[in-house]
């Protein structure tokens, strides 16, 4: 290993050990990226020191040609930093999409706990990565959650380089001595976020400053932490407007509801939809659900594949002394209303 330790090689020991308990076992998520070999480099200090036991994991997606040599190159380099175990899983990836490749690899990322006794796995995404994120969250327009970026922490999933840059990593294979891959795909325009990588973020930087990743990253930290309060609030505020819950469906008070701040209403709305086993709605049918609720005119039921997903129940439908409530439906269950 080549000169005098660089700052950021400090820097990822300790987002480590900042977020993994002294003595645990872990397993590196290393796709043979800088990243996550950077990161295999950092965790395989804390292993030789004894402070945590770590090995690594490979997942061979087999979506391109020479994808076995990528994993066994990889694996390679894992075990001669002295990582243990160190598994290559291959998987099978529905289609040629992103999200079908990612949905394989938390599967294998799973199997690979299982198999070792692991408590944790650690991924290399970077602040980079966070500000592409919260780019393509903006994008999607879905609001706070959006924002929101990656959590740092998601069951035994940590990324304890989300505030480090992507630069960095590639200092530490430099000074490591790591041969890291570059996935031709991270250059291909057909998935968008190589646009946000290659076009877009250059032009943020050189417009609103360098800094601009970190500010990103920032907003993500805030928004999460809002819609955190705000998805707790709406939990609280479901179960006050809640007067009937079972497993097909859910009543809700229809004036406890219209009392609710728009925000709180809308997560209260979603979150008995998902509550009964519904796909969360979009926005669309989130905004006239929303309008369903406070407009006495607007005339529902709200459908989902063609089922009852929710209905307002008023006037002479109702039984004497019953004020006006919403009910929410499974949609299987949903369709005799
Ligand atoms: N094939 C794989 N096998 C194991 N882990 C993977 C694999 N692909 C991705 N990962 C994990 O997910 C993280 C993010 O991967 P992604 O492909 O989104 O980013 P990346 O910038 O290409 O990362 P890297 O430079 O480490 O490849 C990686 O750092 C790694 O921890």
């Amino acid at each position: 290993m080549g000169g005098k330790l660089p700052r950021v090689l400090a820097d990822a020991r300790n987002a480590i050990r900042a977020m993994v308990e002294t003595g645990s076992t872990v397993l590196v998520a290393c796709s043979g990226g800088a990243d996550s070999l950077a990161l295999a480099a950092s965790a395989a200090f804390l292993n030789r020191k004894g402070e945590i036991r770590a090995g690594a994991v490979v997942v061979d997606h087999r979506m391109q040609p020479g994808s076995a040599e990528v994993a066994s190159a990889a694996a390679a380099q894992c075990r001669a930093l002295g990582l243990s175990p160190v598994l290559v899983l291959e998987v099978d990836v529905a289609d040629s999409s992103e999200q079908a490749a990612r949905i394989a690899r938390y599967g294998a990322l799973k199997i690979a706990l299982e198999r070792t006794g692991a408590t944790h796995i650690l991924l290399g995404h970077t602040l980079d990565d966070q500000a592409e994120q919260v780019m393509l969250g903006l994008a999607r327009g879905s609001g706070t959650l959006s924002l929101a970026g990656m959590p740092a922490v998601r069951g035994p999933f940590l990324r304890p380089l989300l505030g480090m840059d992507r630069s960095a990593m590639e200092q530490i294979c430099a000074h490591e001595q790591l041969h890291y891959w570059e996935d031709p795909t991270n250059t291909d325009p057909t998935y968008l976020r190589n646009d946000i990588r290659h076009r877009l973020m250059p032009v943020l930087r050189e417009v609103l400053g360098e800094q601009v990743s970190q500010a990103l990253a920032r907003t993500a930290a805030l928004a999460r932490a809002d819609a955190a309060y705000l998805d707790e609030q709406a939990a609280l505020a479901l179960l006050e407007a809640t007067r009937l819950s079972t497993e097909h469906e859910r009543r809700l008070d229809l004036s406890a509801l219209r009392a609710l701040p728009g925000p709180l209403r809308s997560r209260v709305l979603r979150q008995g939809i998902s509550g009964l086993g519904a796909p969360t709605p979009d926005f669309e049918r989130l905004s006239a659900l929303d309008h369903l609720v406070r407009d006495s005119k607007s005339a529902g039921p709200i459908q989902l594949d063609g089922q009852v997903l929710a209905t307002r129940v008023a006037g002479p439908r109702l039984a004497a002394g019953e004020s006006a409530f919403l009910r929410l439906c499974r949609p299987s269950a949903g369709s005799d209303i």
